[in-house]
């Protein structure tokens, strides 16, 4: 498959015809065919609706999908590192060191059993190897820095002493302890309320801007996409279907299916805006089509749609659309140009 325009000669991240497979009958493509790259310090938001393969992408990042079950292939390449063949110590450094993740449930990071400072002191401990004391210092330092109130009696808090938006602080609070380079984002504000929402995108923006951290960012809100991202890349059955800048998409969609999201859903788009009105159901994605996924729920489908591969429509600045009317209209641009 042809590489896609990448935004940076020496990007944090590079993910290439990433595809992942979970055993089944029939196995499930949730993720096929995605390539893009993240400069150090940028922010890409991963738009797309339930079940198209976001959550999958992050978790393949940081190694987290149960082996047995499932067959990754491409490659993933963060800050150097070939990520597929990572194994034991260099793994370990990886996850929570080089690259960590938030979730929507900061239950699946926090352990009931321990407070929040022994967990952040401990994974200081276990990738650093700081003295306890150290360890213990940075713990402090970490709440200070997510803007915790009284911080240092915060520490012996077990997770569920704290209330959710302040959970979610602890839970970044431990993500970011050995100052990764990459933060993945996994829907971490959707289950808070409105105002709530609003001071934790704010919260990440500014730790974003302060650390220097590329972010990838996955949601099904296209408010909070637009508040954090400086790309967008619009995901449906398991592929990107279109990148570029949050200007050039939100202005200036080219594919269909980013055209009907937008136009059903920008208007005054705020945080608790979700993806819905574009008529249909994806695929399943034990049975996808051949050809573009969104054909079947396409307006301007034709037969050139069901075949494979899509053109690409590229323009400048890493933007890109997989779409035959997109390429075609372009092309069409181009020889009117040149009469
Ligand atoms: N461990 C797994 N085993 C089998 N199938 C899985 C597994 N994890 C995810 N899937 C399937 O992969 C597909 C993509 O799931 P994914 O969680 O990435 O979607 P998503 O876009 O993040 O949606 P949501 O916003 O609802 O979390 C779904 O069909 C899901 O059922």
């Amino acid at each position: 498959m042809t590489p896609l325009p990448s935004q940076s000669d020496t990007p944090l991240v590079r993910v290439h015809d990433l595809s992942v497979r979970f055993a089944g009958t029939p196995p499930v493509h949730a993720v096929n065919n995605v390539s893009f790259d993240l400069a150090p310090g940028e922010v890409l938001g991963i738009l797309g609706e339930s079940g198209s393969g976001k959550s999958v992408t992050l978790k393949t990042l940081l190694r987290l999908l149960p082996e047995r079950k499932t067959r990754i292939t491409g490659t993933i390449e963060v800050d150097g590192q070939d990520v597929l063949s990572l194994q034991g110590r260099a793994l370990a450094d990886h996850r929570g060191g080089v690259a960590s993740m938030i979730f929507q449930d900061p239950s699946l990071a926090l352990d009931p059993v321990y407070t929040i400072g022994q967990q952040i002191a401990e994974t200081v401990i276990r990738h650093e190897g700081a003295s306890k004391t150290d360890a213990m210092a940075r713990a402090l330092e970490m709440l200070e820095l997510v803007r915790i109130p009284s911080a240092r009696r915060r520490l012996d808090n077990y997770p569920h002493e704290m209330s959710g938006g302040m959970r979610q602080r602890a839970m970044i609070a431990l993500a970011l302890a050995c100052r990764p380079k990459l933060l993945l984002a996994d829907e971490p504000t959707t289950a808070l309320d409105a105002t709530v929402q609003i001071q934790i995108l704010l919260l990440l923006r500014d730790l974003q801007q302060e650390l220097g951290m590329g972010v990838i960012f996955v949601t099904h809100d296209i408010g909070v996409a637009v508040e954090v991202s400086d790309r967008l890349a619009v995901m449906y059955a398991g592929s990107f279907v279109e990148t570029g800048s949050v200007r050039d998409v939100i202005r200036d969609a080219r594919h269909p299916y980013s055209k009907g999201l937008l136009a059903a859903n920008l208007v005054g788009a705020v945080p608790g805006t979700r993806l819905d009105a574009v008529p249909g159901a994806p695929p399943a994605l034990s049975a996808l089509p051949e050809g573009c996924s969104f054909a079947p729920r396409c307006a301007h489908a034709e037969a050139a749609c069901s075949a494979s591969p899509i053109p690409v429509w590229t323009g400048g600045d890493g933007r890109w659309a997989r779409c035959v009317q997109a390429s075609r209209a372009e092309a069409m641009a181009g020889a009117g140009g040149r009469s």
